[in-house]
């Protein structure tokens, strides 16, 4: 770090790439100040346009650097835990995009090797640091909702057989379970504090690729779960959690819809509905936490229990959607 700002590193010149860098340059205690791609040109094109000094050829290039702390990685899923891996042994605290691996192994070889060389790592997962969600916790933690009973949570847009995009390339990491199972099966694991007993999945598959995911899970004490993802939907991101007292709908939990603020609606047994609404910034909160020096555990913790939950959804749709059980990794 030099004083008190923290310069990042940028890898890849992707589509969300653009947005992330315009968080981090607005994020106060944050430059911008290489980004490298697998071409040169592209990397000195986009540091021009985007006003970051360096434009670097190659990845190992960019974590080379004196003048980079961190880095932020926006490549395909199949290709996160390499560049973290190796951006934590050049001594860079690590922004990863989602999902942060393609396996639960790979996220603890990731985590292992950041704390090995004792730097710091999230994963890009904006909504759980929305102001919103600080809510959500806050009635979650007091019980608002009573006793919890069922979550179901459903994310979609409508991309099929679009065959240049890393989401459907199996080698990439593609697939709607990574990419969309990401935020549904996160926001379960999120909503409930713990992993599933069992969980049932099916996909429809095109290619190997998940095109679409059905999924059912339950957590004891009479709790269960659903989740509904996919490429052949119209953009759904929606959850709600229903209690004994009081149920919790989010129309638009992974970001807020662009010309409205964040809101939610908490229906009770009387037949009240309350709307609420949130000022905020996902991205701009999370990076300052990345940058901060409070514990990371609790969104780590998350991070590793939701691919924990991707892995055993993969299993249960191999075995034709048997009920399997979620493996504890440690
Ligand atoms: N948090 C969020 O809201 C969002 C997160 N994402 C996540 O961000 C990540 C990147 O997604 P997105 O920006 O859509 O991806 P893109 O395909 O647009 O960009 C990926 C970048 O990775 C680099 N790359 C390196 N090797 C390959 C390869 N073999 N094929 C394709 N690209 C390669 C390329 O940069 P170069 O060639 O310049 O090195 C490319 O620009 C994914 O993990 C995705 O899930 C995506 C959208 C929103
Ligand atoms: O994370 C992301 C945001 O949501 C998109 C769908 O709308 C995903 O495909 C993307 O990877």
């Amino acid at each position: 770090m030099s004083g008190s700002i923290t310069r990042f590193g940028v890898i890849g010149t992707g589509r969300i790439t653009r947005r992330l860098v315009a968080d981090l340059q607005s994020t106060e205690g944050v430059e911008v100040t290489a980004i490298a791609s697998r071409s040169g040109e592209r990397a000195r094109w986009y540091g021009d346009q985007y006003g970051i000094g360096a434009g670097v050829e190659g990845y190992a290039g960019l974590l080379k650097r004196d003048d980079v702390d961190a880095v932020y990685i926006s490549l395909p899923p199949s290709m996160h835990a390499e560049w973290a891996i190796a951006a934590a042994q050049a001594g860079k605290h690590v922004l990863c995009e989602k999902p942060l691996t393609v396996s639960v192994a790979e996220t603890i070889a990731v985590d292992d090797a950041c704390r090995d060389a004792g730097v710091r790592w999230l994963d890009a997962t904006g909504w759980l640091h929305h102001d919103r969600t600080d809510a959500f916790v806050g009635w979650l933690d007091d019980q608002r909702f009573g006793k919890l009973g069922h979550i179901s949570a459903s994310v979609s847009f409508f991309q099929p057989f679009q065959s240049d995009d890393h989401r459907l390339d199996a080698t990439l990491g593609g697939g709607c379970i990574l990419d969309l199972g990401w935020y549904a099966g996160g926001l379960v694991r999120f909503a409930t504090g713990k992993l599933p007993l069992w969980v049932s999945a099916d996909a429809v598959m095109i290619d190997g690729v998940s095109q679409r995911l059905t999924a059912i899970m339950g957590f004891g004490d009479d709790v269960t779960a659903t989740l509904s993802c996919g490429y052949d939907t119209a953009t759904r991101k929606w959850f709600e959690i229903a209690g004994s007292e009081s149920s919790l709908i989010c129309d638009d939990f992974t970001r807020p819809w662009p010309d409205r603020p964040a809101r939610c609606w908490i229906h009770d047994a009387a037949g009240t509905v309350q709307s609420e609404t949130f000022e905020g910034h996902q991205e701009r909160n999370m990076i300052t936490k990345l940058v901060g020096d409070k514990s990371l555990a609790r969104y780590q913790r998350q991070a590793i229990d939701t691919q924990t939950i991707l892995d055993s959804l993969q299993q249960s749709i191999d075995a034709g959607g048997a009920k399997v059980s979620t493996p504890r990794p440690f």
